[in-house]
């Protein structure tokens, strides 16, 4: 069985980030994308992303999850250095969900929701396969799905296999890509629900990168801004529209700002 987390106090820090600098080479030249970045995540929260193209959203993303090693500073999730915690020890602590679901096409559903417990090889297969018909439970899914092929399936199905496979070892943090990127306005709104629920019910810490105002509006407890290679604001809605900066100038009171006003009148105190 994988080691159950030792879970912090409510709204001690589940993730910490310090100093974090990110570079990538180019032919000729070094790329930096964060540079001295602090982030700091509490236990119930639900942070979302937001930023320009190629601020380093994803990549934040991937390194909490310990998949990509930072140039300098330091990342803790919970109370650890990430590094530390190994394959292992991420896996049952941090559930991803990838932008694109990411599911194996060659495998059924009930196949790719149990493969982070497979790949452990410590719990006999009908315990792994009844854990796995308990998650497609709770997102929704029905005990037929579990033998279709990820071909068979809509995006919002997929998404929901995807966010199955992520939670299937209980993981206090959920790390969420886009999550309702390419889905229809019903499916949206249907996995916004879902999402919530979960959080309350699991007691979920999140982060979430989103480009969909409704989304962040109907989920987020704070909403935190990358430019400029650095958190440059997090808070409130309220706080973080009032923040003068050109990107927050344009996602909110852009094009979309219509919109942004909308949602703040609709949720005065999700936020
Ligand atoms: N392995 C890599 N090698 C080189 N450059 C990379 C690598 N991974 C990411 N980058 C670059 O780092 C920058 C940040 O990428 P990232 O995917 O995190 O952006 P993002 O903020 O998620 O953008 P978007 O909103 O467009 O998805 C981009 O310019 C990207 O091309």
């Amino acid at each position: 069985m994988a080691p159950v987390p030792v879970l912090p106090e409510e709204g001690q820090p589940m993730v910490e980030i310090r100093g974090l600098r990110t570079e990538f080479e180019l032919p000729g030249r070094r790329f930096v994308v964060h540079d001295n970045l602090d982030f700091t995540v509490h236990r119930g929260e639900v942070v979302s992303l937001v930023g320009g193209s190629g601020t380093g959203k994803t990549v934040l993303l991937r390194q909490i999850l310990g998949l990509e090693r930072p140039a300098a500073g330091e990342i803790r999730v919970l109370g650890r250095p990430v590094e530390q915690l190994g394959r292992r020890g991420a896996a049952s602590r941090i559930g991803m969900l990838f932008q694109h679901g990411a599911l194996f096409s060659a495998f059924t559903v009930l196949e790719n929701v149990a493969f982070p417990l497979m790949e452990l090889r410590t719990l006999p297969r009908p315990l792994v396969r009844e854990a796995a018909m308990v998650k497609l439970q709770m997102v929704g899914l029905q005990p037929e799905d579990a033998s279709k092929m990820p071909a068979d399936l809509s995006g919002g199905m997929i998404k929901r296999v995807a966010l199955a496979r992520a939670l299937i070892m209980d993981p206090p943090l959920l790390l969420l890509d886009e999550p309702t990127a390419g889905l229809d306005p019903e499916s949206s709104d249907g996995f916004v629900t879902l999402l919530r629920a979960l959080h309350r019910d699991l007691a979920l810490t999140v982060i979430m990168v989103t480009h969909d105002l409704d989304t962040l509006f109907e989920l987020s407890t704070r909403i935190a801004v990358l430019a400029d290679r650095k958190v440059i604001v997090s808070g409130r809605p309220k706080e973080v529209i009032a923040f003068q900066h050109p990107f927050v100038h344009d996602f909110f009171l852009g094009q979309r700002g219509q919109r942004a006003m909308e949602l703040l009148r609709e949720h005065p105190f999700a936020v």
